[in-house]
């Protein structure tokens, strides 16, 4: 038997094949395919209106009508409820963070792991994980979410994505609307997060953050994949188209 045929094959973190996607008789999304292996960091560049809010709602099962292969770490979760999506096989960061502002850091990073609740071990490990990578979260983990700051309030959201413990996760814009320091101290979380094995499918408008956290870019642009490439061979004439397709 040769050493190929053992070698057990791994299923990539997230796999799209022809797919079509968007509301009520309109489709967004058109012949999507995109891939993210596991380890890897991805960037879903495109312009405003491009569909990429709309991409990843359809891989969390939050936009109804879909067509095609939809699979996260070889599961077929193309008719799969949202909740059990959200359960260990993709995680979140959405577009405005979207925290319980009046509970506490510790009350909402413990939210993002709520199918884990009853594995006190598991849940304590994920913490300390989070706590790890975002010490200021660990020091304001008894305050209420609104006390922290847009950057920090960031930190919280990443970490509540954390506590699934997902096999994708998946960000939207995590930049929008920070100071230039958190959008570093934001880029160097997702950095940490790419050097710990997690494979990632990271929504932006910034070429620059794109380019220094990912692995591999696309570019949406009218519900299509016009680009792709390694961020590595993305010279400046590839910045320059990608500029173009961005306005
Ligand atoms: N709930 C909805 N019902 C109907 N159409 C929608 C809905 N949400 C978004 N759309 C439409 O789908 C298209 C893509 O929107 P989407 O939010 O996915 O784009 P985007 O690339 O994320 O843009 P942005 O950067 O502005 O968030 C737009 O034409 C938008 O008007």
């Amino acid at each position: 038997m040769s050493a190929e045929s053992t070698t057990p094959v791994i299923a990539p973190a997230l796999r799209l094949e022809g797919l079509y996607a968007g509301y009520g008789r309109f489709d967004v999304l058109h012949d999507i395919a995109l891939h993210v292996e596991r380890g890897e960091a991805v960037a879903l560049l495109g312009p405003n209106g491009a569909g990429k809010t709309t991409l990843l709602r359809a891989i969390m099962g939050m936009v109804k009508q879909r067509r095609g292969v939809i699979e996260v770490a070889g599961t077929d979760v193309s008719r799969l409820p949202t909740h059990r999506i959200a359960r260990g096989l993709v995680g979140i960061v959405p577009e405005g963070r979207r925290l319980f502002l009046g509970q506490s850091v510790e009350d909402n990073l413990r939210l993002g792991g709520l199918h884990l609740r009853h594995d006190h071990a598991r849940t304590a490990q994920l913490l300390r994980s989070v706590f790890d990578l975002f010490p200021v979260v660990e020091r304001y983990r008894a305050r209420p979410a609104t006390a922290l700051s847009g950057g920090e309030q960031q930190m919280v959201a990443i970490g509540r994505m954390m506590m699934s413990d997902p096999e994708l996760m998946l960000l939207d814009e995590p930049s929008l609307g920070l100071a230039p320091l958190a959008i570093q101290s934001m880029a160097d979380a997702l950095l940490a997060l790419r050097e710990r094995g997690r494979s990632i499918l990271l929504v932006e408008q910034r070429v620059d953050l794109a380019l220094q956290v990912c692995d591999r870019i696309y570019v949406l642009s009218g519900g299509r994949i016009v680009e792709q490439g390694a961020a590595d061979d993305i010279d400046g004439r590839g910045r320059a188209l990608i500029d173009a397709y961005l306005g």
